[in-house]
């Protein structure tokens, strides 16, 4: 019988964590494993979550080991899977992220805009800390990445260590984005095949195939454009999020050729979402006050009374789901399709090879064996090529510790596009991060 496997949660603090503990428990059939550890830097945080899994697994899967831990060495040792979610700064830096570029009006968004520049640049470290760590104890590891911004994460990533084939970085967005389609057209999500291509929260679908080979993408734009576009768990979003899907039919009418992914919204329509966006109160208020909240008194209230069987702790049930179908496909040789992150290589022909595209693949035992693109329009070719190079200035700038290049990076943000901007935005932000980046020269 094949090995079970031994799994760590870095990040073991993070307010997705209870929802991946639970999917983990549902899907002992596709991914067993005896060992889970959490690990996280901020031991009160994981704490919290930690007394939430040991109740989980004693009451649903007593013969697995749960721990959690802040020892390094403890989590790494001898692993099979990380699964990496990690906020370098916390949500108290994300705040600055989307506030000090709304003060200069400019768009203020976790993973878009200045406010991923910084994430991405406080990111980096950490995540170049964390391969070398868990390469020195378990060099065969498969490190599931799913840390923002993923896209500025995969590049440094590969950028640092283009031989190591068992990192592979994800984002749930597209399979939200796939779920919700689904509720619209009143189909299975699970029976699409989806053709997809972009950088990560900046592509498209070209095409969404039913089991019988017929394109679903016609249909659901014509739904949008007659009713709307809503996320496949409307019900329990906070309206930001609503609103942000929402632009899913702009899009649409204006850009007609493919299904685009939310995120777009803010390098097509810039001015438009700045003037929606609330520089006092932005995103990650809306995380502390709401989810960061709930999950956290709702984790204290199961370790009080001793059980989890009545919990609703987890809704919208895509990210842990998607994480742990992820390790089965690797793990069972499944060859599943997802939407991933890898090095282009010639997956869209005309766009360059270091470039790191996010794309439907089969997912197996080897890793991913991405489909073909193709060659992709200008239109598309020439928003990504923008959205690259700023990628991978921002890289660049980190690991050279180069100013100008951080500053050629801001200017080439669609959601800066100015060098005097860039400039001052650039010098608020290294003065706000001053305790996470390298100094810059
Ligand atoms: N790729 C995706 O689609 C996707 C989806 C959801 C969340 N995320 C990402 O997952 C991460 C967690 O999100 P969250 O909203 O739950 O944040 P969170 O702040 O609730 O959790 C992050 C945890 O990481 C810990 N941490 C910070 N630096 C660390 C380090 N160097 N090593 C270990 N742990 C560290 C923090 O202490 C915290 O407990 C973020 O990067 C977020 O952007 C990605
Ligand atoms: O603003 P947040 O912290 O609520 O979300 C930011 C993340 O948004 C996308 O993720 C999805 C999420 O992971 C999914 O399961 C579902 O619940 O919706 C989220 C949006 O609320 C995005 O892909 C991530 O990269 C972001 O970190
Ligand atoms: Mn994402």
């Amino acid at each position: 019988m094949k090995k079970k496997n031994n799994i760590v949660i870095v990040g073991g603090g993070s307010t997705w964590s209870p929802g991946i503990l639970k999917a983990l428990t549902r899907h002992q059939d596709i991914f067993p494993f005896d060992k889970i550890t959490l690990y996280d830097i901020n031991e009160k945080r994981q704490e919290v979550i930690g007394k939430f899994g040991e109740i989980l697994f004693r009451e649903e899967t007593p013969d697995i080991e749960f721990t959690y831990t802040t020892d390094k060495e403890e989590a790494f040792r001898d692993v099979d899977f990380v699964f990496c979610q990690m906020r370098t700064g916390g949500y108290p830096m994300r705040e600055k992220d989307e506030k000090i570029p709304l003060s200069m009006d400019l768009i203020g968004q976790e993973t878009c805009g200045p406010g991923g520049f910084a994430y991405g640049m406080r990111s980096i470290r950490d995540m170049i800390e964390l391969v070398e760590d868990v390469r020195k104890l378990s060099p065969k590891a498969w490190i599931l990445n799913y840390t923002n911004p993923a896209a500025i994460v995969a590049h440094a990533l590969n950028m640092v260590f283009p031989d190591d084939k068992r990192i592979l970085n994800i984002c749930d967005q597209p399979v939200n984005l796939l779920r919700s389609f689904g509720r619209l057209i009143n189909r299975d999500f699970n029976e699409f095949e989806p053709t997809y291509f972009g950088l990560n929260h900046f592509g498209w679908f070209t095409h969404v195939y039913d089991k019988e080979g017929n394109d679903l993408l016609p249909e659901i734009k014509n739904y949008t454009i007659k009713n709307g576009f809503l996320p496949v768990d409307a019900e329990q979003r906070d309206q930001s999020w609503l609103d942000t899907y929402a632009m899913v039919e702009d899009m649409i009418k204006d850009f007609p050729d493919y299904l685009p992914n939310t995120y777009l919204q803010y390098y097509l329509y810039p001015e438009y979402k700045l003037s929606t966006l609330d520089p006092n109160y932005t995103r990650a208020n809306e995380v502390m006050d709401g989810r960061e909240k709930r999950v956290f008194e709702e984790c204290e209230r199961i370790a009080q009374v001793g059980t989890a069987k009545d919990s609703h702790i987890v809704h919208n049930d895509a990210h842990g789901d998607m994480i742990v179908e992820v390790a089965a496909s690797i793990y069972g040789n499944l060859r599943k399709t997802f939407i991933v992150i890898v090095p282009n290589n010639g997956i869209v022909s005309n766009l360059p090879n270091d470039l790191m595209i996010e794309v439907a693949a089969s997912l197996g035992a080897n890793g991913p064996q991405p489909y073909a693109v193709g060659e992709i329009g200008t239109f598309y070719k020439g928003l990504i090529e923008g959205q690259y190079a700023y990628e991978k200035l921002t890289c660049e700038a980190y690991l050279e510790k180069s100013y100008t290049k951080a500053l050629q990076a801001l200017t080439l943000n669609r959601t800066i596009g100015d060098a005097k901007k860039a400039r001052n935005i650039l010098d608020a932000l290294i003065e706000a991060n001053v305790d996470y980046w390298p100094e810059l020269k």
